[in-house]
């Protein structure tokens, strides 16, 4: 078993608190991203957990033993991690082959038969062995370090925004096919990224972290569908806000007409959030009136379409009906929504629209 738990770990430069008491968990063979904005302290955590970095507090187990425990430390090169760092770190002077080898337990380094399974497992072409570094890509290169820390067979592999030198396309097609050779590995995975795309893409859990903290740790699809704090909701995508009113459990009325919430929401006055994409914006002249609310309520006009590729982001101003405007009069109901929309049936600009709802709306503290 190569489960890792931290547990309450703390860390200070000077006076400065960067790990203000992280506890995580990853289990045995899953994969966990941690995102963050830049200097919140992912790369500190990884550090303390690699051996790296000394905990102030706390504990930090690999399989069940205790490798860093206040001051009392395992040695880095005794932990079992793999480290794969931002640059590659590939040593400049020697080979493709030479670099996997270094990875390699001394009794292996005669058979060059190795290094060339670690090189399909993350799908580079054998020829590339007797190149340098310099003759590689960046996404190569990443590959040779990856297969340069899989080499050592780790039980836990640390992987600290290893795809952000990449351009878009490799990052997505490098992103997939680490977490596929990871996977089939078995190894537990940790992921530092300051990009929510690549963690909830990439990981089986993810953890966001602001100033230090864990603000919320979960799968994927919970974590986005269901954030608890507008911190979390707001780094791993864009959020629609809304004032509203439960008096039934399961839903909330709010100004775009009654929205599912999960059942166990408190009942009153609140707060919900929607992504953008869960609102269908449809224009009025072409509406059949089949699966939006049917309240004036839900009206709205296009004031801004954005075009996005893909997708387009429109700003949409809500026309509440004047009992919709009762209703909610403490709060601004005639305020601009982001919808996100498949661009080739995003109304124009101008076009009158009726709203309605996909999926569920959550209450955001
Ligand atoms: N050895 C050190 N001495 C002093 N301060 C440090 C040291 N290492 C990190 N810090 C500070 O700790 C904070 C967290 O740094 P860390 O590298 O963990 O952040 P990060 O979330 O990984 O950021 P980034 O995404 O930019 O890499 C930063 O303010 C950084 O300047």
């Amino acid at each position: 078993m190569s489960s890792l738990v931290v547990r309450s770990v703390t860390k200070s430069f000077g006076v400065v608190e960067v790990l203000g008491g992280i506890d995580l968990t990853v289990t045995q063979g899953s994969t966990t991203a941690i995102v963050g904005s830049s200097g919140c302290g992912k790369t500190t955590l990884l550090r303390i957990v690699a051996g790296f970095e000394v905990p102030d507090a706390g504990v930090v187990e690999l399989g069940g033993t205790e490798i860093a425990s206040g001051a009392a430390v395992v040695p880095a090169h005794k932990r079992g991690i793999g480290y794969v760092a931002q640059d590659g770190a590939l040593f400049p002077h020697l080979t493709v082959r030479q670099n996997v080898m270094f990875g390699l337990p001394l009794r292996a380094r005669r058979s060059t038969k190795r290094v060339g399974e670690l090189l399909e497992m993350v799908s580079l072409d054998p020829e590339f062995a007797s190149r340098r570094p310099d003759e590689l890509s960046g996404g190569q290169q990443q590959r040779v370090a990856l297969a340069r820390a899989l080499a050592r067979e780790p039980r836990l592999m640390l992987l600290d925004e290893p795809f952000t030198a990449l351009d878009a396309g490799l990052r997505a097609s490098m992103r997939k096919s680490v977490a596929a050779t990871l996977r089939e590995a078995g190894v537990t995975t940790v992921l530092v990224t300051h990009d929510q795309e690549e963690a909830l893409s990439f990981a089986d859990q993810v953890a966001v972290m602001k100033s230090g903290r864990l603000t919320q740790v979960g799968p994927p699809q919970e974590l986005y569908a269901r954030p608890t704090d507008l911190f979390t909701a707001t780094f791993l995508g864009d959020v629609v806000m809304l004032p509203a009113r439960v008096s039934t459990a399961g839903t909330a009325d709010c100004p775009l007409g009654p929205v599912p919430v999960p059942a166990d929401t408190p009942l009153g006055d609140t707060r919900i959030m929607l992504r953008p994409e869960q609102i269908v914006a449809t224009p009025t002249s072409t509406a059949h009136g089949s699966g939006t609310p049917g309240s004036d309520a839900t009206n709205a006009v296009v004031l801004e379409r954005e075009f996005l590729g893909h997708d387009s982001l429109l700003q949409i101003r809500l026309t509440p009906s004047d009992e919709v405007r009762a209703r909610y009069r403490s709060e601004r109901t005639d305020g601009v929504l982001s919808v996100r929309t498949v661009s080739v049936v995003a109304p124009e600009v101008g076009a009158d629209v009726s709203l309605h709802v996909l999926g569920e709306a959550v209450r955001v503290g």
